[in-house]
């Protein structure tokens, strides 16, 4: 099990103690409800972990633990095995003793598209809303924050955080098992705060804007990145039912309408800083998650479609402050 004492301390530090004194109660009461099937199966798979030192680990150019001549290879075949067994992988590539752990996601490419816009995260506490496995948060402490927290509700996402956590060694990164709506409104606590991939499974997107911004502290940076659609201010998509084979896709918005949003939400120095079609390179299927994806969500004959004749994934990164 993680220590979350430092994750609290530093919590308390910036003034969220009320948080804190609610947080160790918030994490057992969904543990307590675990009536997932696999809970346990995945717990045992971390437990058993091997305890290996790593020689060295990298965050700053890509997630690597440790290299391959630290382990035997009857140990590496074991690892292997055992983080096979929390397959699907969806974000990463991570390097593990070795294994390459190829992900559905390059969300390496992701940070590679945000990284040289966003304000230097050196010494900044920072939260990530809809984390995944928490590969973003490895790559915000390599570039020198000071603590992430990272939330999400998907328990798979957490139990791979905890196996590579455990694996990394003692990291400023935290992943809790908490959607947004768990978190306290207007904490004005981070430097930054980090909504990639989210925006769009929120039922009312103007009220993840003012949740986001709620957490900001004055000053504080929001990254939002999201599925856009080519048009004007007046332009926003509302499937009608799925989009990309996703039931739970609400509204994509153009850019300028994006923008509008977050005006209207009073968010300031707003900057479109990318928009990039989401290849099939990006997002596929792989030997760590075998099942469908990007390919087989598109039009079979017209790639800038999805299967529903609705346009292809289109993604956009926005940076904006507060006052
Ligand atoms: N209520 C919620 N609160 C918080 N998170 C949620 C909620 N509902 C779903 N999620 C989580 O939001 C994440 C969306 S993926 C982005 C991952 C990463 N950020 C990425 O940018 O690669 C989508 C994508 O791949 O674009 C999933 O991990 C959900 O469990």
């Amino acid at each position: 099990m993680i220590d979350y004492t430092p994750l609290y301390r530093a919590l308390e530090d910036a003034g969220a103690t009320s948080w804190v004194e609610q947080l160790p109660g918030q994490i057992q009461a969904v543990l307590n409800q675990q009536s997932h099937g696999d809970w346990d199966r995945w717990q045992s798979v971390v437990d058993k972990l091997p305890s290996v030192i790593p020689s060295s680990n990298e965050l700053i150019d890509s997630v690597r633990i440790g290299s391959a001549g630290d382990l035997s290879t009857e140990l590496q075949q074991k690892l292997f095995d055992e983080l096979q067994a929390l397959h699907p992988w969806r974000k990463g590539p991570y390097q593990v003793f070795g294994i390459d752990i190829d992900t559905e996601w390059r969300s390496d490419w992701k940070w590679e598209r945000l990284k040289n816009h966003i304000t230097s995260l050196k010494n900044r506490l920072v939260l990530d809303v809809g984390c995944g496995n928490g590969y973003h948060g490895w790559r915000m402490l390599g570039a020198g924050a000071r603590m992430v927290l990272g939330v999400d509700p998907t328990l798979l996402s957490i139990m791979q955080f905890q196996a590579l956590h455990k694996l990394y060694g003692e990291a400023a990164l935290y992943v809790l098992p908490l959607g947004i709506e768990d978190l306290p409104a207007d904490l004005k606590l981070f430097d930054t705060v980090f909504s990639m991939g989210v925006l769009y499974h929120r039922r009312s997107p103007i009220d993840h804007l003012l949740e986001l911004k709620g957490f900001l502290r004055s000053g504080g940076e929001l990254v939002l990145e999201t599925i856009v659609v080519d048009g004007g201010v007046d332009t926003v998509l509302l499937p009608e039912q799925r989009y990309a084979q996703m039931r739970n896709v609400w509204f994509l918005p153009s850019c300028d309408a994006l923008i509008v949003w977050m005006q209207r939400c009073g968010f300031k120095n707003i900057k479109l800083r990318d928009v990039s079609k989401t290849t099939i390179e990006e997002q596929r299927s792989t030997a760590w998650m075998r099942f469908n994806s990007l390919q087989d969500f598109l039009h079979p004959e017209d790639d800038s479609l999805t299967c529903e004749g609705l346009p292809a994934p289109l993604r956009a990164i926005v940076t904006a402050n507060i006052d």
